[in-house]
């Protein structure tokens, strides 16, 4: 019997972050490096070219070379959901293209942008780069940076279509996640974006989250992950409580990606500063940000026992 979605793509993924040289090209051997820190830390996978990932500063070339050197280092060990969105339809379709060909196990991806289009030209965007491909797509759903929201009714309009496996529900209603789990039916898989609360996603139907913080602590929110799916609501909620206080501090740097690039470096992986216009971590930012790292550390070890009791 064919696997259900939610088993095949329920869990934890952290949002890749982008992987540069010293003079910000894209580099195949830091993104590797980068994808294979995350084997082993309790999530079942990687969403590649997101928010995190900058894809949308990045040409069609530059985000295919930093799937391709994801999924020759990870394939097989993490699921690989890959983010084809571009302004353009035909960029999209082309990286859904080559989203099959080298091996992604599925994608997705946010409406386009600027042109504050209606629903009938996001859905048909969509469904270009859908056509596109036989890989399962999931629908990316981030009103307050795109502008567009997902209605429920477009919602279950795609779901009806056995590919459409799911949306990414990055925005902050989880009343919201939850009808759009509604629409999609049991076998519709929805993803928690705020990683700030998991655990209400989580409670009221996520089937998993992708976050663009767990790069720095994929092992809190497996834990989280663990504690909220056992029911164990009390710690369950001082974890991510705990969680929160570092992504206020990491929230308060110039730019969100910049600071977790930067703290990654402290533990030896090198993924190069952000692309501007989003902003890099200052000097000065550098004694905050060891304390910050030392602080995630602490957070692992009080954690990672309790949860594995589960
Ligand atoms: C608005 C936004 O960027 N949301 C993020 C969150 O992970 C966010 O970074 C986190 O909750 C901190 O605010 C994700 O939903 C997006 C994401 O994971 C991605 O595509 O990289």
């Amino acid at each position: 019997m064919k696997a259900s979605h939610v088993e095949t793509f329920g869990g934890m993924y952290a949002a890749l972050y982008s992987a540069y040289d010293e003079e910000g090209r894209v580099d195949r051997q830091r993104a590797a490096r980068l994808a294979r820190y995350y084997v082993g830390k309790g999530l079942r996978g990687l969403y590649v070219g997101g928010s995190s990932g900058e894809g949308m500063l990045q040409s069609v070339e530059e985000r295919k070379a930093m799937l391709e050197a994801v999924l020759d280092e990870v394939k097989g060990e993490l699921t690989v959901i890959v983010h084809v969105g571009a302004n353009a339809t035909a960029d999209s379709v082309e990286l859904s293209r080559h989203a099959e060909a080298v091996g992604a196990d599925a994608i997705s991806a946010v409406p386009s942008i600027y042109y504050r289009l209606g629903e009938a030209a996001v859905e048909n965007h969509w469904q270009q780069m859908i056509d596109a491909s036989s890989l399962p797509f999931f629908i990316y759903n981030i009103p307050q940076t795109t502008g567009f929201t997902l209605s429920a009714a477009l919602c279950a309009r795609l779901a009806r279509q056995p590919k459409v496996a799911g949306v990414k529900m990055s925005g902050e209603s989880a009343f919201e996640l939850q009808q759009l789990k509604a629409a999609g039916g049991e076998d519709f898989v929805v993803f928690n974006g705020p990683d700030e609360q998991y655990v209400a996603g989580k409670a009221i139907g996520a089937d998993g989250g992708i976050g663009g913080t767990y790069g720095v602590m994929p092992e809190l929110f497996a834990a989280l992950d663990r504690l909220a799916g056992a029911g164990r609501l009390a710690e369950a909620q001082a974890l991510q409580r705990r969680i929160n206080g570092i992504i206020v501090q990491l929230l308060g740097y110039p730019s969100l990606y910049g600071a977790c690039k930067a703290i990654l470096s402290l533990r030896g992986i090198e993924t190069g500063a952000p692309r501007l216009p989003l902003l890099p971590v200052r000097p000065s930012d550098a004694d905050s940000l060891q304390a910050l790292n030392a602080d995630i550390l602490d957070a692992v070890r009080e954690w990672t026992a309790a949860a594995e009791a589960v």
